[in-house]
């Protein structure tokens, strides 16, 4: 296999996604990296932080090459207007876009093995008059890919959700029999394919409390969480449950398990952030590419600052070339 190439979009121009690509320039890589995103920003930002790095121009009619420690290839994109670090611009946001468009069709392409991309502020999106509710939802739409799968991760826990970006009222609705069966088969395909899992063991969650209590407490286990598992099971799938949210994640349950299902976003995802915040991915399964991300968002807080964990930005682009690895294996 080459040595691959992989998009990092820096995101929001006045969040932390920059800085992010300036620290991750700090390192040499196994990889090209491709910062997608705009020169004076990135020098302005690396000053800033009072951090040193040589800007390369991408070419993406040359191989891939590994560049040392200290300098950062750039795609260049053009800002509507220049970025006041911290403080959101929605004349920016289709710069935003740009650069995830640019990542996405070139991940279509083969120009790039992956994308791991960097936070963006989804309400400055929207202010700007575009509907955006995430990448997974971009990406999703972007390749003409139906279904979709939101998955989390850390050491120790993936949490993958059946449902993403919805208010919570729609939530008990959009749980059919048939979603939460085709979120199980793109979960354990990607997890046998892009992570080496041969048979994957997932928990399922209950939507209610007590997972229902027999239908005292809602009927939604019993009309369509329960018929899926069985069906998922004489299909020879390693799924159970529904289990209950509040007490599921334990060592107990969990070292019994390869991945978690959860029914929406905020069920599973404080428990994996509470458990790993700074330490964790979030992956789109089921796309025609390999997509990370930090598990983040812009803080805008810290932009500039130097006082921000790159953590999750160092272990998004590892789970990317661990993955682009096991899908050449
Ligand atoms: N991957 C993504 O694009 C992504 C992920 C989550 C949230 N978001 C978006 O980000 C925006 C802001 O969301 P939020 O305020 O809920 O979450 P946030 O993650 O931006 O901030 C939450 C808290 O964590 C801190 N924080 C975040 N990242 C940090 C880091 N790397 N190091 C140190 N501290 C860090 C922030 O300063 C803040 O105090 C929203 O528009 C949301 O939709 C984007
Ligand atoms: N739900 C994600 C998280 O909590 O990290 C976040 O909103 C980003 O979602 P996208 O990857 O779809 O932008």
């Amino acid at each position: 296999m080459s040595l691959p190439r992989i998009a990092y979009s820096s995101g929001e121009p006045a969040g932390i996604g920059p800085d992010l690509a300036v620290l991750l320039a700090q390192q040499a890589w196994p990889c090209e990296l491709v910062v997608l995103g705009n020169r004076q920003l990135i020098q302005d930002r690396a000053q800033q932080l009072g951090l040193a790095v040589s800007i390369q121009a991408y070419d993406a009619t040359r191989a891939p090459q590994q560049w040392p420690a200290g300098t950062l290839v750039l795609a260049e994109h053009a800002l509507a207007e220049p970025c006041v670090t911290g403080q959101l611009n929605a004349a920016n946001s289709p710069y935003v876009l740009d650069l995830l468009r640019h990542a996405g069709n070139g991940c279509l392409s083969g120009e790039f093995d992956a994308v791991m991309t960097g936070p963006v502020h989804k309400g400055v999106i929207n202010d700007a008059g575009i509907p955006f509710s995430g990448h997974t939802e971009f990406f999703a739409e972007l390749s003409h890919t139906k279904q979709v799968v939101m998955m989390l991760a850390t050491e120790g826990l993936r949490v993958a959700l059946v449902t993403t970006h919805l208010p919570l009222l729609a939530v008990p609705k959009a749980i059919t029999k048939a979603l939460v069966k085709s979120v199980c088969y793109i979960l354990a395909d990607d997890l046998s394919h892009k992570f080496g899992i041969v048979a994957p063991r997932i928990l399922i969650c209950g939507l209610n409390p007590h997972a229902g209590e027999n239908g005292h407490l809602g009927r939604e286990e019993i009309d369509h969480i329960i018929p899926a598992i069985d069906e998922l099971q004489a299909e020879g799938m390693d799924v159970s449950g529904p289990w209950p949210a509040d007490t599921l994640f334990q060592p107990h349950y969990l070292e019994q398990a390869d991945a978690v299902l959860a029914m929406y976003h905020d069920q599973g995802l404080p428990v994996l952030k509470y458990r790993g915040f700074g330490q964790a991915v979030n992956i789109t399964l089921g796309l025609p590419f390999i997509r990370t991300s930090v598990d983040h968002g812009t803080a805008l807080d810290r932009a500039g600052t130097g006082k921000i964990d790159s953590g999750s930005a160092n272990y998004a682009l590892q789970t990317a070339l661990t993955m682009v690895t096991n899908t050449h294996e």
